[in-house]
């Protein structure tokens, strides 16, 4: 039973992927909570509120995927969930009206005066004089990000009638010619605009992205926003240039701590303020709900998570062309590190045919996962593969090449140590399997499952009799055997399979047979 912590207000209904699922069980509580058994966890749910620090993932040995109900991750150390092979998923697209639509309601807000106006009838006044706003008609509209929330925003102001400005060193010529937007650099959009809007993730290049030095460039009067993160907009400065006028006031729905408490912002009358509700609206929850329940399902059912920020993306079609490639690279891997039982220094993969259309990279790391298994106490998977590699010194290597052996394709890896080397090649056969055609430089065909034994021997009458007579003395039934050599007289290769591990007490006597080079089990 997968153990699954949803650890932050997450909609039940989205939930429901999760909670028909029988091989899991769901616990709503905060990770802080007595009586959690972070240990036993496996998969985490959070939004924005929960902290998910190296710290608490040093309490989590089990966790496998950290899911974000929402977009910005800027509350999750993604770095130290990689290392630790943990895949972290979010739901980018479920909440991007309803942040776009409160981001406009608070510029309407902010321009309108309607919370004051709101406030003063409520303390039962009739000040109609005192809350004289502005037309959003015919304004500039400075937006600092164009993605999915910053898109969603600019298409909602052109119907206004306003004229939009963008930053974003992302945004393509023809992309703002498409939206009819107007691309510029940051200095720019600080010039002109009469409101400014930040729509970026909070990251350490946009941290203080807008601080004293931008807002001194800006018009007087200048209106800002923030429904993005706390921290893009400095908010020392952006106090600082309320309280000497220059600013004509801001609206903020998300502070760099939250709650922001006794904030120097919130003193002013200027200042609008929402408690972190871009994402807030019942659709919005469901669906962010619903994609990260979904996304957490699939990875248990061992299928591809589809927004990952740690790992490739890869739709349903292109994960069942890459599947059979992606089982070979692993016990390619998995073959490799239980014939190499030394440090290698260099992995090389070169792939060739039909299996150069794929993600190779993705293969690449799924090899390294099944070369690590086993061989390192961390759990090495997709996400963590080069990274292990790197600690170790390990300089991996891909390549492409047109010769695939005459297979329809090819993946061979060739492996460094000690001024030797080991070289694997494998290959899938459509509606056949997997198979490894090549070891050590022997040319061989079998296939990489369960309980294999690998022998490699000078090519004389009677080996094979003398292993055979001592795998009967030991009741150990051979299930098939290949094998191959490259010159009569010289050294050649068998592969046996067993319907059950090969024991000790067999192995250490083959060991001593005449005419034995090297001799390993292999269990995949
Ligand atoms: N207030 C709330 O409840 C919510 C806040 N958010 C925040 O909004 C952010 C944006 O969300 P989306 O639009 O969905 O993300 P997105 O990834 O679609 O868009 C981000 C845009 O920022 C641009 N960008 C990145 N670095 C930049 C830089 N240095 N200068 C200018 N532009 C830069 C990117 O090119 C991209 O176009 C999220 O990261 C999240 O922090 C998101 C949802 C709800
Ligand atoms: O999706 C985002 O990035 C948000 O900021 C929404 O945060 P929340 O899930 O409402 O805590």
């Amino acid at each position: 039973m997968h153990q699954i912590l949803v650890a932050d207000a997450i909609s039940a209904d989205g939930l429901q992927p999760l909670l028909e699922y029988e091989n899991a069980i769901l616990i709503e509580k905060k990770v802080t909570d007595p009586g959690v058994d972070l240990k036993n966890i496996e998969a985490l749910l959070v939004r924005s509120a929960t902290k998910v620090t190296e710290e608490l993932l040093e309490e989590m040995p089990n966790l496998k995927i950290i899911a974000r109900a929402g977009v910005g991750v800027d509350n999750i150390d993604v770095n130290a969930a990689t290392r630790r092979g943990i895949i972290v998923v979010n739901a980018p697209d479920g909440n991007t009206i309803s942040t776009a639509e409160h981001t406009f309601a608070m510029m309407a807000s902010l321009m309108r005066k309607i919370p004051q106006a709101h406030q003063s009838v409520k303390n039962l006044e009739w000040k109609r004089n005192a809350f004289v706003g502005q037309e959003l008609f015919g304004k500039s509209l400075g937006i600092v990000g164009l993605g999915r929330i910053g898109t969603e925003l600019a298409k909602r102001a052109k119907a206004f009638g306003m004229n939009i400005y963008v930053y974003d060193p992302f945004l393509t010529k023809e992309r703002a010619q498409q939206l009819k937007v107007e691309r510029c650099t940051l200095d720019e959009v600080l010039r002109q605009a009469d409101i400014i809007t930040v729509h970026t993730p909070l990251t350490p290049e946009t941290r203080g992205l807008i601080d004293a030095e931008a807002i001194k460039k800006t018009k007087q009067g200048v209106l800002f926003l923030n429904c993005a993160r706390g921290g893009i907009i400095d908010e020392q400065a952006l106090a600082e240039y309320i309280g000497n006028g220059h600013v004509g006031g801001a609206a903020l729905d998300v502070f760099a701590v939250e709650p922001p408490g006794e904030h120097p912002l919130l003193k002013y009358d200027n200042v609008i303020v929402t408690p972190h509700l871009g994402a807030s609206t019942k659709e919005a929850q469901l669906n962010v709900a619903t994609q990260v329940a979904k996304e957490v399902r699939t990875y248990f059912e061992d299928k591809p998570v589809s927004n990952s920020i740690n790992l490739p993306a890869m739709s349903k079609d292109i994960y069942e062309k890459i599947r059979p490639f992606h089982h070979l690279s692993k016990q390619i891997g998995a073959i490799l590190s239980q014939c190499v039982r030394v440090g290698v220094h260099e992995l090389t993969i070169t792939y060739a045919g039909t299996v150069t259309e794929l993600e190779t990279s993705y293969l690449t790391k799924a090899l390294l996962a099944g070369f690590f298994k086993d061989r390192i106490d961390v759990h090495v998977n997709e996400v963590n593969a080069l990274l292990a590699a790197k600690e170790r010194g390990i300089t991996v290597g891909e390549k492409i090449a047109g010769d695939s052996f005459g297979y329809a394709n090819s993946i061979t890896v060739v492996t460094k140590m000690n001024g030797h080397q080991f070289t694997i090649r494998g290959t899938y056969i459509e509606n056949y399997g997997p198979r490894i055609v090549c070891l050590n430089d022997f040319n061989i065909d079998f296939l990489p499952e369960g309980n294999l034994l690998y022998i490699q021997h000078m090519d004389r009458p009677g080996v094979i009799g003398r292993v055979g007579k001592i795998l009967g003395d030991h009741s150990i039934n051979i299930a098939t055997m290949q094998v191959g050599r490259k010159e009569i007289g010289g050294e050649a290769i068998m592969i046996l399979s067993f319907d059950k591990p090969l024991e000790d007490p067999a192995l250490e006597l083959l060991k001593t047979l005449d005419d034995i080079v090297f001799i390993t089990r292999i269990n995949l």
